[in-house]
């Protein structure tokens, strides 16, 4: 077994075990319905569906999505493309102080390094986000895409997948609206000016996978986050019911959906955005493509008045900027900090 750097040594208690059960359980939902349109009743079944994978496990597959398969297929091979470039190659579109974007290997997931490479884009230009986590500060400053200049379709590749996976991700959001007895477009204005990125990872072998992730613990922050995982497999989920990992079955051309701390706070705890992580192994590389579905910098996230309108289900959060939440967020995955990064329960309200 080979050594890895200190950097990406996990402690004890978070070493994943190499051999895990693949979940039974994750909820796997077909999609078909929404495409039609004409059948109520069977919308209302996804909707149920969607209601309670949200509230049981914060985690779900779906398929029949509407995303076609080639414009997945083609980002994946351009991703491939991409990370197979010489290191001087990729970090021309290194992410630095100036630009939040780009090419990254040596993010750190609470202060641990992450034994991956990623390349982040935001989906809409401009993205505006403040330009500091200080609340008195209201400069805004703009997230700009930097582009390599090889593999020459990466970035057509890209956007394209880009478009596609937004709608799906928003159509998603509708249904949740509507699990929630909310109208289908009750979240849409909070992404019209969204601050939605995707990144493309990439989990090289590793050999000590017993000892580093490729991802550490931890929740996704934004409203929700839709998953394009290749065959090999590791992302692993912390089930609700007895806090066991559980390994995401790789499924084709499905995409794995999770629920972001934005919901949870907008539907008043009722459903949790839980924490996962993602395994490496030592003999294959991994490729997987998360679109984070982000509001707008200047939303102001808090339960939503209609969820917390009776006495028995007063709000469990106070309101938070989410610009400034973001930017604190940005600066702790590339610094090691002596304090604990910004989480969402330090607005909980404490009966
Ligand atoms: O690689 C994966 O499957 C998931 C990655 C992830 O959780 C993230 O980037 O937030
Ligand atoms: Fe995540």
């Amino acid at each position: 077994m080979g050594e890895v750097d200190p950097a990406f040594v996990q402690d004890p208690e978070h070493r994943p075990k190499l051999w895990v059960n693949e979940a039974e359980g994750i909820p796997l939902i077909n999609l078909s319905a929404i495409k039609s349109e004409d059948d109520p009743e069977a919308i209302e079944e996804v909707v149920r569906e969607i209601g309670s994978a949200c509230k049981e496990w914060g985690f779900f597959q779906v398929i029949n999505h509407g995303v076609p398969l080639e414009i997945h297929q083609k980002v994946e091979a351009e991703a491939r493309k991409f990370f197979g470039l010489p290191l001087e190659e990729k970090t021309k579109v290194r992410r630095d102080e100036w630009s939040a974007l780009g090419y990254y290997d040596t993010e750190l997931t609470k202060n641990v390094r992450d034994w991956k490479q990623v390349f982040d884009f935001a989906v809409d230009v401009p993205t505006f986000v403040p330009a500091s986590p200080d609340p008195d500060d209201n400069n805004l400053m703009q997230w700009t895409n930097q582009w390599p200049q090889y593999p020459p379709q990466f970035r057509e590749a890209c956007e394209e997948y880009s478009r596609e996976v937004e709608k799906l991700s928003l159509k998603i959001m509708e249904l949740i609206a509507q699990s929630l007895g909310l109208g289908a477009n009750r979240f849409s204005g909070y992404f019209k000016e969204q601050t939605s990125f995707i990144r493309l990872n990439h989990y090289p072998p590793c050999p000590s996978p017993q000892l580093a992730l490729g991802m550490g613990r931890h929740k996704d922050s934004g409203a929700l986050t839709v998953v394009a995982q290749d065959d090999v497999g590791g992302l692993e989920v912390k089930r609700k019911s007895d806090g066991e990992w559980i390994r995401v079955k790789p499924i084709p051309n499905a995409f794995v959906i999770n629920v972001g701390d934005n919901i949870q706070v907008w539907s008043n705890d009722k459903y949790e955005s839980v924490e996962h992580r993602v395994m490496v192994n030592s003999e294959k590389e991994r490729f997987s493509i998360p679109f984070f579905l982000n509001p707008a910098h200047y939303t102001v996230v808090e339960p939503l008045q209609e969820l917390i309108a009776n006495e028995q289900n007063p709000p469990k959060f106070r309101p938070y900027n989410w610009g400034k939440f973001i930017t604190h967020r940005k600066l702790s995955s590339s610094k090691k900090l002596n304090v604990e990064n910004i989480q969402i329960y330090q607005f909980k309200i404490h009966e």
